[in-house]
């Protein structure tokens, strides 16, 4: 399975407003989805719309949330995940199994901020970096 389009780069932060003023006041990119919180998945979240992709500002909900260590560890905030679209969700859930790849959770896709499902996968199977597959949006 080869995966689609990059659909954005998750960017935690400790300030949401704050960071959507940065991205539009240092790089042009003003045009931003309201903030969003999303208590099942423990996060509050905004994108930020670029040409060919999207910044995922992420701010953590509780001390639960995923994101919540990551920005211990980083305060300032970083880049947190990658996420690429793929046409089928399941199949691609498969196809990192198969390839022993870490599908983290229970496994079961799940409806991410965008609407549609989504899974992660493990950090040591991607050099380090934490990546998110996405069923393709229909366009
Ligand atoms: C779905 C809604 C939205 C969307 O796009 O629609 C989002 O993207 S929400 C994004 C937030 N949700 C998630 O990240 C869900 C998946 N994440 C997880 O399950 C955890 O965060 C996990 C397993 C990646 C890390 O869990 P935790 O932080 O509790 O574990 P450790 O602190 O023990 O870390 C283990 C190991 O992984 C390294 N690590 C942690 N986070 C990251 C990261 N974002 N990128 C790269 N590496 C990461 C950490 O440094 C540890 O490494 P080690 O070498 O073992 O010290
Ligand atoms: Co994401």
């Amino acid at each position: 399975m080869q995966v689609g389009r990059l659909n954005h780069v998750g960017v935690a932060v400790p300030d949401i407003e704050a960071a959507k003023q940065t991205y539009a006041n240092l790089y042009g990119a003003t045009e931003a989805t309201e903030t969003r919180d999303f208590p099942h998945l423990g996060v509050r979240v905004a994108f930020v719309k670029l040409a060919n992709s999207e910044i995922e500002l992420l701010e953590p909900l509780g001390a639960t949330s995923p994101v919540h260590k990551f920005l211990e560890r980083n305060p300032k905030g970083g880049q947190h995940h990658l996420c690429f679209e793929v046409p089928d969700i399941i199949a691609a859930r498969d196809d990192m199994r198969a390839k022993g790849a870490t599908v983290l959770g229970t496994g079961e896709p799940y409806v991410g901020a965008h609407g549609v499902p989504v899974i992660f996968i493990h950090p040591k199977d991607s050099c380090g970096l934490l990546i998110e597959l996405m069923q393709e949006p229909a366009r």
